[in-house]
């Protein structure tokens, strides 16, 4: 399978190259030149197995330059008993007929990103390999509070391999900012951005964009990448349990083969939802996505109008993972549903650089709606939904959960759809105790490691044990700039 950019669609290179790289040198996303196809045998044959031969079976169809042995090693390495508190992996917890929760936050950082980088350090070591570098890779990350963590848990002390971690100052979780800042590792690097998390994210994509910085770093003997959902290596192992959910399915015999299934995924970057769409693509039989937003609701907008306008005023919620007005993933879909536009794909990212916004053509539009149904939460309904998931369903759900919850009802209310819907649960409730707890009627302690004691001791639900694991850790890093530091951080680091 060769990649190429949603920028340059002339543009070739192996999978290897294109999880090493990371981003475009235009500025493009990397992307499969063609979405492999699944059929009903392909499904059957993976209902028996375990999370980690399905997990290379789907991701060997994309990555061809791996071996199916190599893939599988990654797989059991990234998701054994040592990593996760279930054998399941990513277990389906049923919530009612209709309903069914995908749980995707019992790895090691308790958030659903785990699930993909614990895979994407090995791949990049592996391609490292295969493409005969020599240089070490600077893993430049931004994070609204759960990528940065995990993408530290899966690199530190990764041979060849540094990584620095850029997060909101003020926006992130208290026990989220505990997990980075003490962060253990010799080639690991946090740093808060006086800012918000678009702040950080565009600083970031700027400093891979600029090529004298590349250049002074390729001197010192290094090349930068990303562990952000931009690498194609990080939504990758994501499709991968969208289609392992259907597979738990007909395991229990909650559908037949060939039943269509909804997925309402909690959005930001738009990289959860987009690995979904993939799964679809690929032939799994997905009906709608439901894209649920938090009070940042540049999305529910653009699914129903068509207009990106991220020119609007971005709030500091309770479920600040979601927290982001440009939503990089994006493009991957715009270039998918253009039918591989480049030049339409290069028009709307100019536009959205210099002017903020974009429209989409009306047949994009068109698609758009026929595939997604997008809704938003506001604080009062994130908190409504914990509260009322928890008391009437004993069911502890974090704020991103309770966002994906309220809007599929929203969706199911507005269509009367009543296909089975999974929802996706993106992180323990534990990383967001003071808001959970708030929802609960509670008055939050303020100490991150006060706050799991307190959720513990109301809900009896189980801390999970690298949670647990914070007390007493010191931090490591204290640093914080202004967003028009962060090339001065990066250099420094590599000194
Ligand atoms: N929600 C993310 C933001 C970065 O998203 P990514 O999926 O592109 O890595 C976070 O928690 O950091």
């Amino acid at each position: 399978m060769k990649y190429y950019s949603t920028r340059d669609t002339a543009l070739r290179m192996e999978s290897a190259e294109a999880v090493k790289m990371g981003l475009s040198r235009d500025g493009g996303l990397l992307t499969p030149v063609a979405i492999p196809q699944i059929d009903e045998a392909f499904i059957t044959g993976l209902v028996q197995e375990n999370y980690q031969v399905r997990a290379a079976k789907v991701m060997g169809l994309y990555l061809t330059d791996y071996s199916y042995d190599e893939l599988l090693g990654f797989a059991n390495n990234a998701y054994g008993t040592d990593k996760y508190d279930t054998t399941a992996v990513a277990p389906m917890r049923k919530v009612d007929d209709n309903t069914h929760c995908l749980e995707l936050w019992h790895g090691p950082t308790s958030a659903f990103k785990d699930m993909a980088l614990q895979m994407l350090p090995q791949l990049l070591s592996a391609a490292l390999k295969k493409t005969g570098e020599t240089k070490t890779a600077c893993i430049l990350v931004a994070t609204s509070g759960d990528t940065g963590k995990a993408a530290m848990e899966g690199f530190a002390n990764v041979p060849q391999t540094k990584i620095m971690v850029f997060y909101p100052q003020d926006g992130v979780s208290a026990v989220q900012e505990k997990q980075m800042v003490t962060q253990e590792g010799d080639n690991v690097g946090v740093c808060a951005v006086v800012g918000n998390f678009d702040d950080a994210q565009s600083g970031v994509k700027r400093i891979f964009s600029d090529e004298t910085i590349r250049e002074e770093l390729a001197g010192k003997g290094y090349f930068l990448s990303s562990a952000n959902s931009i690498n194609w290596g990080r939504i990758l192992p994501q499709v991968v349990y969208y289609i392992s959910a259907y597979c738990d399915l007909l395991k229990t015999g909650d559908i037949a083969m060939g039943d269509k299934v909804n997925f309402c995924v909690p959005t930001g970057n738009f990289g959860d939802i987009l690995a979904a769409y993939y799964a679809k693509r690929m032939g799994l039989p997905v009906g709608k996505l439901i894209c649920a937003s938090n009070k940042n609701d540049v999305l529910t907008e653009f699914l129903n109008t068509g207009v990106y306008n991220r020119n609007r005023p971005f709030h500091t919620t309770s479920s600040p993972s979601m927290d982001i007005l440009i939503s990089s993933n994006l493009e991957r879909l715009l270039f998918d549903l253009s039918g591989e536009d480049d030049a339409l794909i290069r028009t709307y990212m100019t536009a959205l650089a210099t002017e903020g916004k974009y429209t989409v053509s009306d047949g994009i539009l068109a698609s758009l709606k026929d595939q997604y149904w997008g809704g938003y939460c506001d604080e009062d309904g994130t908190f409504t939904t914990i509260a009322d998931y928890y008391k009437n369903r004993g069911y502890l759900i974090d704020t991103h959960t309770a966002v994906a919850v309220n809007v599929m009802e929203q969706y199911r209310k507005a269509t009367n759809d009543e296909t089975i819907t999974v929802f996706v649960s993106t992180a323990s409730p534990y990383k967001f105790g003071d808001n959970v707890l708030s929802a609960l009627g509670e008055t939050p302690e303020t100490d991150s490691m006060a706050l799991i004691d307190q959720m513990y001791a109301l809900t009896g639900v189980a801390v999970p044990a690298r949670l647990a694991a914070l007390r007493g850790k010191e931090r490591r890093f204290d640093l914080s700039v202004e967003k028009a530091e962060m090339d001065n951080v990066v250099h420094n680091f590599l000194q």
